[in-house]
C-alpha cells in the first residue's frame, strides 16, 4: 500500500539514499515507551536465568572433575537433555580395572605416559549415559574439548558445548574445527568469581 500523498511529494523530493532512510525512521521503535521496555526487560531476565542455568550445570561439572586423580589437570563433564536433566557425568581417569598406582600419572616419558591410558572426561561422560541417545543434548564440560572428544560429541549428536577453560594446542584448535564444519556450536561461559564455593 502506497504511502498517503502529501507523504509521496516529501519522499519522493529526498536524495534517493535519504528516501529509505526516512521510511526506516517511520518505522522505528521507539525503546523508550513502556511496552518496548517491558519486552527488554523480558528478555534481558531471561537471557540472565540462561546464563545462571549454565553456570549451574558448569559448576556441577567442576565439582565432578574434583574426582580425577591426573595430579595435573582434573576435567568434568556433565551431558542434560532437552529438560534439562542430568543424564550423564564424567571424569578424566584411567579405565575400570587400570590401576593409578601401577600407571603413571606423569607425562615426561613418550613411551610411558598418563595421555597413553586416560580416558577423557567427555568420553566417559558419553560411556556413562542413562539414556537411549545424546541426540539433542548439552554438554557442559571444564575444559574446551579435543579433537577426539569433538569426534565422538558429534557423532552423538548433541546440540551445544559450554565451556570454562580452553588451551591454544592442536588437539583443541583442530577440533574447533570440526565443530564449526559440523556446525556444532560451542560456547565459552565466564564464572563470577565465589561460583566454585560449595558450601558442605
Ligand atoms: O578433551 C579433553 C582433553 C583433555 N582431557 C584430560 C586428559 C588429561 O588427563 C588432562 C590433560 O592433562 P595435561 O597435563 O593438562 O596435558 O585433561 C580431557 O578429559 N578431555
Ligand atoms: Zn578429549
Amino acid at each position: 500500500m502506497s504511502p498517503p500523498t502529501n507523504e509521496i511529494s516529501e519522499i519522493s523530493d529526498l536524495p534517493q539514499h535519504l528516501q529509505l532512510e526516512n521510511r526506516l525512521e517511520k518505522l522505528y521503535i521507539n525503546p523508550n515507551s513502556s511496552t518496548n521496555q517491558q519486552l527488554i526487560d523480558e528478555d534481558a531476565r531471561k537471557a540472565e536465568n540462561q546464563l545462571e542455568k549454565h553456570q549451574r550445570f558448569l559448576r556441577m561439572a567442576k565439582v565432578t572433575s574434583l574426582r580425577s586423580k591426573d595430579p595435573n589437570t582434573q576435567v568434568g563433564c556433565v551431558i542434560v537433555d532437552k529438560e534439562n536433566c542430568i543424564v550423564s557425568v564424567g571424569y578424566n581417569g584411567f579405565p575400570i580395572g587400570v590401576d593409578d598406582d601401577v600407571f603413571r600419572w606423569d607425562k615426561e616419558d613418550p613411551e610411558d605416559n598418563k595421555h597413553l591410558y586416560v580416558v577423557h572426561a567427555e568420553m566417559n561422560a558419553i560411556i556413562n549415559k542413562r539414556c537411549a541417545t545424546l541426540h539433542d543434548c548439552t554438554v557442559y564440560v571444564t575444559l574446551f574439548p579435543c579433537n577426539k572428544c569433538a569426534q565422538m560429541l558429534i557423532q552423538s549428536r548433541v546440540k551445544k558445548v559450554y565451556f570454562l577453560e580452553d588451551r591454544d594446542e592442536l588437539p583443541f584448535r583442530a577440533s574447533k574445527k570440526m565443530l564449526e564444519h559440523a556446525k556444532l556450536p560451542y560456547e565459552q561461559i565466564v564464572m563470577p568469581r565465589g561460583k566454585y564455593v560449595i558450601e558442605c
